[in-house]
């Protein structure tokens, strides 16, 4: 059966973070978006969100007829899906949920549109297992702010179509995203892997008393963080290899991998762990509240979106090469 790929509805189940991301994208895509969240109080937070986000789309550009006013907020997952073109399910990260709620939510949505979860590495196979037309069901899994972040991992279940993979790379493009489709279906994914590393290896440091939290920040937004805007790891170490490339990098650097640098297994959370990490950060924010830090981010994200494509542009290349 063909899917639905220009989506003219679209459905959001959960507004938490990422949830408001994904409505505040297909807004300034010009879409109808229907949304709905069980927690109370969740129609006003999500309006409050996406009116955070607005000026940056604005400054990005809108699609025509883009507007806030096209959010409706429903109060069943029947009535969020049961119209939509393309269903996106931003719930907490539990395997139970996700998949009592996607057994209700391709119960009632139509069999051609691509329902997809934004999980950060649970397994589609897993969570799908209950769903009606499972092979429509895939993993777009996005990153924070979801409305400025071009990339989208795609990800199939052992039931998902190759049709409907190709479908979801097409409406995520159309909704302005670089999809990657991750062709094995790991937990974590391509990209929470490797954030997952780094992340475990701060929080050693921190643990050790090595280093702040802030210190650690500014280890990585003055060095590696500048440069993985526009070039990857790979290509970043075979520049470091000089005229001779990756193999005398790998010569040079490969006896550094038996070295203790890294201490893969995560660190214990013990509470004092914990409360040195949010009293480092709450030292970092300072007086800036979160919206105040999310436009701040979301205003350097679009210059630095800007640079990049531009002097792509100057070397012969489009955005997404
Ligand atoms: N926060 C992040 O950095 C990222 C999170 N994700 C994924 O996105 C999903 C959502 O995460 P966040 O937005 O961060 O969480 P969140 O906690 O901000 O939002 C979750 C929302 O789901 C709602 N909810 C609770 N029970 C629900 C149910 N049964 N059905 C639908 N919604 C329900 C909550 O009321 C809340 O508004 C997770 O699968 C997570 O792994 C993906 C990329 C990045
Ligand atoms: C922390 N996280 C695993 C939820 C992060 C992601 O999934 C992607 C991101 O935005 O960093």
């Amino acid at each position: 059966m063909p899917f639905i790929t220009t989506p003219k509805t679209f459905a959001a189940l959960g507004s938490g973070v990422i949830g408001s991301g994904w409505v505040a994208r297909a807004l300034a895509h010009g879409l109808d978006v229907v949304a709905w969240d069980p927690a109370p109080g969740a129609e006003a937070a999500l309006r409050r969100r996406i009116a955070n986000a607005w000026p940056a789309l604005e400054k990005q550009g809108l699609a025509p007829g883009a507007s806030q006013h096209r959010l409706s907020f429903v109060s069943t997952i029947e009535a969020c899906v049961r119209d939509a073109d393309f269903i996106q399910e931003s719930a907490p990260e539990r395997l139970e949920l996700k998949l009592d709620l996607h057994a209700k939510i391709s119960a009632a949505a139509k069999p051609d549109a691509i329902i997809a979860s934004s999980t950060s590495g649970l397994l589609p196979s897993e969570f799908y297992e209950s769903s009606t037309h499972p092979q429509r069901c895939v993993v777009g899994h996005p990153f924070n702010p979801v409305y400025l972040l071009p990339l989208v991992e795609i990800v199939g279940g052992r039931n998902t179509s190759a049709e409907a993979i190709e479908a979801a790379k097409v409406i995520y493009t159309t909704l302005g995203m670089r999809p990657l489709h991750v062709r094995k279906e790991v937990p974590g994914f391509i990209a929470d892997r490797l954030l997952e590393a780094l992340w475990r290896e701060a929080l050693h440091l921190v643990n050790d008393g090595v280093a702040s939290t802030g210190e650690i920040d500014d280890a990585i937004r003055f060095g590696a963080g500048l440069r993985w805007s526009f070039m990857g790891t790979f290509l970043t170490y075979t520049l470091a290899g000089g005229d001779a490339g990756m193999r005398h990098f790998m010569a040079q650097f490969g006896p550094a991998l038996k070295l203790p640098w890294t201490y893969l297994p995560a660190p214990e959370l013990t509470e004092k762990l914990i409360d040195d990490v949010v009293e480092g950060t709450a030292e970092q924010l300072g007086e800036r509240s979160i919206a105040a830090l999310e436009r701040y981010r979301d205003d350097t994200l679009l210059a630095v979106l800007e640079a990049v494509k531009t002097s792509k542009a100057n070397h012969g290349m489009a955005f997404g090469d």
